[in-house]
């Protein structure tokens, strides 16, 4: 039989004042800003269950990596600069972002079997590098097909680096290593679920989605590795998503914010000297490339998807990360930033709608302003807890006056354009996860075709929805989106 160590009150309590004492310095030490339902959650976690609620913050309470910068980037300057807003320019510069980049040439894909087609593609014209991030690799057609192409690559000698979330890709991540091993891909989990994680990791997930070939050329958008983002599962149609190719210094803004997920991955605890924006720069002086890469064959070629026509600007770009490995929330500041900025419209479009208040009500006060707000998001998501957790928000959004349309399918685009000045489009979903929690990336793009084209998209998808309701739900349907809706901050 168990027998449990007695314990007095007296060491109970000053157990429970470790915890606390714990609480508040690894808080105070890493300054960590927390939900204030988090903040909450935790403190009173530690103080009724001490014995597990310590352990627990030990392993899940960590939010960020690395200790504020205090470094303050000038806004860039250049050819360029112009066409990107000063107030973005500021804002990006000084959170550590690589600057925008005229790219060669952007293609943006929302039918998914045009999609795959342009990643196959994208693999198969790689000569010397191929790096991949995916938060889910399917054990499915899709999943097969991908990992045969990286397979096929690196038996032709190119160095191909396969970097999977291990929950994210939970129940498929060992599907396809049989034939990736064999073949010479490097394969590497990021942060283990299982075993122990250390430094209050394991909650961090990766969800970012990008394929890199020899640094040049970038697939990136909202799709994971699986049947259901571009072909559809079984008897059921693929859903509705958007990536993209480019080609240009995007690129090689994303390999170089991949190099240090791999780095992660490997266990490396010590931030890198220099950030990943200086790193690149300094990379860049060094070899003299870039501004605008040229797209080779085997990404000029394929698929029959919209080619976007010859621009006053070319396609401007910067790759926007966000996540435990930067002091700020920078998508969150973006987003933000942008709502506060919007003179004329906003478009969005995501599947998971959970936002912090400071995101709400930034949107909420742009209704009140008069701008036009289109947001677009499934019916009926594949997460229930997140479409309880969101009624609240689209009824307040839906009554300031902001067309909230719900969609008969699955959309799991991640898209937002504001005015005909910015426009992403990437892996964040527009939820507390994504903006505070895991780390994520989107691509910001400046240039009138890409901005068209995605306001076109998300405009010409929301018209085959239906518009929602203000009108209030029943008292059970109130009190069970309000339950849900206190562990928002984690959906
Ligand atoms: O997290 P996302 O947005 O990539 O979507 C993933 C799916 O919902 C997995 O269930």
């Amino acid at each position: 039989m168990l027998h449990l160590p007695h314990i007095s009150p007296l060491e109970h309590s000053a157990f429970v004042a470790a915890g606390l004492l714990t609480y508040i310095v690894v808080t105070r030490v890493r300054r960590q800003r927390r939900h204030p339902y988090a903040a909450m959650a935790w403190v009173l976690g530690i103080a009724a269950f001490p014995y597990l609620g310590l352990p627990l913050f030990l392993i899940f309470g960590t939010r960020k990596l690395i200790r504020p910068a205090t470094r303050r980037q000038p806004a860039p300057t250049g050819p360029w600069a112009h066409a990107v807003p000063l107030w973005t320019r500021r804002l990006l510069a000084a959170v550590g972002v690589a600057a925008a980049q005229p790219q060669a040439s952007v293609r943006f894909d929302a039918d998914g079997a045009a999609a795959l087609e342009r990643l196959r593609a994208l693999i198969a014209g790689s000569r010397h590098t191929l790096d991949v991030c995916t938060y889910v690799l399917g054990d499915d057609e899709v999943g097969a097909t991908v990992a045969a192409d990286l397979a096929e690559r690196a038996r032709a000698g190119v160095r191909v680096r396969l970097l999977l979330d291990s929950i994210g890709s939970l129940k498929s991540a060992h599907s396809h290593d049989a034939l990736l091993k064999a073949a010479g891909v490097h394969t590497r989990m990021f942060v283990p679920a299982l075993g122990i994680p250390g430094r209050g990791r394991a909650n961090l997930r990766n969800h970012r989605k990008l394929v890199v070939a020899d640094g040049a050329r970038l697939w990136g958008g909202g799709r994971n590795i699986a049947n259901e983002y571009f072909i559809g599962r079984v008897g059921e149609p693929a859903w509705l998503d958007l990536s993209f190719v480019a080609c240009g210094p995007l690129a090689a803004q994303a390999q170089a914010l991949f190099e240090n997920d791999w780095r992660i991955a490997r266990g490396v605890r010590k931030a890198p000297r220099l950030d990943y924006a200086q790193r690149l720069a300094r990379r860049e002086a060094e070899s003299g490339v870039h501004a605008g890469a040229t797209p080779d064959a085997a990404t000029a070629a394929p698929a029959p998807a919209p080619t976007i026509a010859t621009p006053a600007l070319p396609p401007l770009a910067q790759w926007v990360p966000s996540g435990p490995d930067f002091h700020e929330d920078i998508l969150h500041a973006l987003l933000v930033s942008a709502i506060f900025h919007a003179e004329r419209r906003l478009l969005l479009a995501t599947p998971y709608f959970v936002p912090d208040e400071g995101l709400l009500e930034a949107l909420l006060l742009a209704a009140r302003r008069g701008l036009q707000i289109t947001l677009v998001i499934p019916e009926r998501s594949n997460h229930r807890l997140a479409d309880w957790a969101r009624g609240r928000a689209l009824r307040e959004l839906a009554a300031a006056g902001a067309d909230v349309r719900l969609l008969p399918g699955m959309l799991h685009a991640k898209a937002v354009v504001v005015d005909e000045v910015l426009a992403l489009c990437g892996s964040a979903n527009l939820d507390s996860r994504s903006l505070f929690i895991n780390y994520e990336a989107m691509a910001a793009f400046y240039g009138p075709a890409e901005i068209d084209w995605l306001g076109n998209w998300i405009t010409e998808t929301a018209q085959r929805g239906q518009r929602a309701s203000a009108r209030p739900p029943s008292w059970w349907r109130d009190i069970g989106e309000g339950l849900v809706a206190t562990v928002g901050f984690q959906l």
